[in-house]
């Protein structure tokens, strides 16, 4: 078994091979075959505009906890207002990203993440799974930026390292009130969760910053940003600039587009929680879309447990009508389990089905593998 989140990928490199198949984005004028993926979808997707989305709520209502919970049961995510993160590192980030993904490829190629390493510049990971490729480029940070990003500007890093480092310190921040809110809803309290640590801090636990870039595409309806997939967290904030392409899937309606709110940020039900909460706040199947004109920048902090942490149904969630639907298991694990299976990998880990007829998101979205 793995036992730190870097080794999760060792045992299942994921071999996407971004030398060859890297497009310079800019360059193109028409979609070329290897990245059209049409007809996209078995679900509808309406005029997302005009449909209801995921709730807006303002962290300093005194019924936020009851509006999370209702919105982690009915969505799987969220975006949150009044969060305490000054706009002016949203700025920041949004910077840093740019000034990452406006670089040569040649020079972003220094800093390509391996195929079992979890950092660096890339392809999405989950590109594996499909026989078509995303309009889109990645790049993955754990922890400290600073190699990555000697390689990238060897004389000139400090501060993009200086911004990423203070976004990873204010997102954790956040993540850790966000989950007191989550669990909170569900009646958990600080003694339920020995791993929390006594102040609930989650001291220790793991957390990944990704950027995504989604350049403009000459064909957008036949293009896909970001695939359809669940994220392998407890939860994901993602910051999204002024372009929209995020998009959930809501039962009975089918995609609708998170807009982006300024300064807001979008919260995320990642398969961790899913597990945590035994199955009551499911993960959320969302994807981005690509835009002709503009270009989209999001950037999801990936919040984890710490590596040693097995995370399983909560005790207080289990009764003998409500039998524990997952079994234990620490992130790096699922992590690898998620590089095998993709989208089955929630139901890799199920231990027997639902008595309530729940079915999981993963178990009924037909998703290309190919
Ligand atoms: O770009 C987006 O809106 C989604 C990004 C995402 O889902 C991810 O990084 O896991
Ligand atoms: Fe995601």
């Amino acid at each position: 078994m793995p036992g730190r989140l870097s080794d999760a990928y060792r045992n299942h490199p994921v071999h996407v091979h971004v030398h060859d198949k890297h497009l310079d984005f800019n360059s193109v004028q028409e979609l070329p075959d290897s990245y059209a993926w049409a007809p996209l979808d078995e679900y509808p997707s309406g005029d997302s505009f005009s449909a209801e989305s995921v709730p807006v709520i303002d962290l300093t209502d005194p019924n936020a906890m009851k509006l999370v919970g209702h919105a982690c049961k009915t969505w799987g995510a969220f975006q949150v207002t009044n969060h305490g993160i000054d706009t002016s590192l949203l700025d920041d980030i949004e910077w840093a990203g740019r000034s990452l993904f406006s670089l040569p490829v040649q020079q972003k190629l220094k800093a390509a993440r391996s195929p079992d390493g979890m950092s660096g510049y890339g392809l999405a990971r989950i590109s594996s799974f499909f026989s078509k490729l995303m309009w889109s480029e990645g790049f993955t940070i754990v922890g400290s930026p600073l190699e990555h990003a000697r390689q990238l500007w060897p004389n000139d890093h400090s501060k993009f390292c200086d911004v990423v480092e203070e976004y990873e310190k204010e997102m954790k921040t956040l993540a850790t009130r966000l989950m007191w809110l989550m669990l909170g809803s569900l009646g958990i309290s600080k003694e339920d969760i020995k791993w929390a640590g006594p102040k609930g801090e989650f001291k220790g636990a793991c957390a990944a910053v990704q950027l995504n870039s989604y350049p403009a595409c000459p064909d957008p309806d036949r293009a896909m940003g970001l695939a359809a997939h669940t994220d392998s967290t407890l939860l994901t904030i993602l910051y999204q600039n002024s372009t929209s392409g995020l998009q959930v899937l809501r039962e009975g309606t089918g995609w609708v587009t998170v807009p982006p709110i300024p300064g807001a940020l979008v919260i995320n039900i990642g398969d961790l929680l899913h597990i945590l909460s035994n199955g009551s706040y499911p993960s959320v199947l969302h994807r981005a879309m690509v835009n002709r004109t503009k270009h989209r920048l999001s950037i999801a902090y990936l919040y984890g447990p710490p590596n040693s942490v097995h995370i399983s149904p909560l005790s207080k969630l289990v009764d003998p009508s409500h039998p524990p639907l997952y079994r234990p298991i620490t992130w790096s694990e699922y992590l690898g389990t998620k590089a095998k299976h993709f989208n089955k990998a929630l139901s890799s880990v199920r231990l027997c089905a639902p008595l309530n007829g729940f079915i999981d998101t993963n178990d009924n979205n037909s998703v290309e593998v190919g």
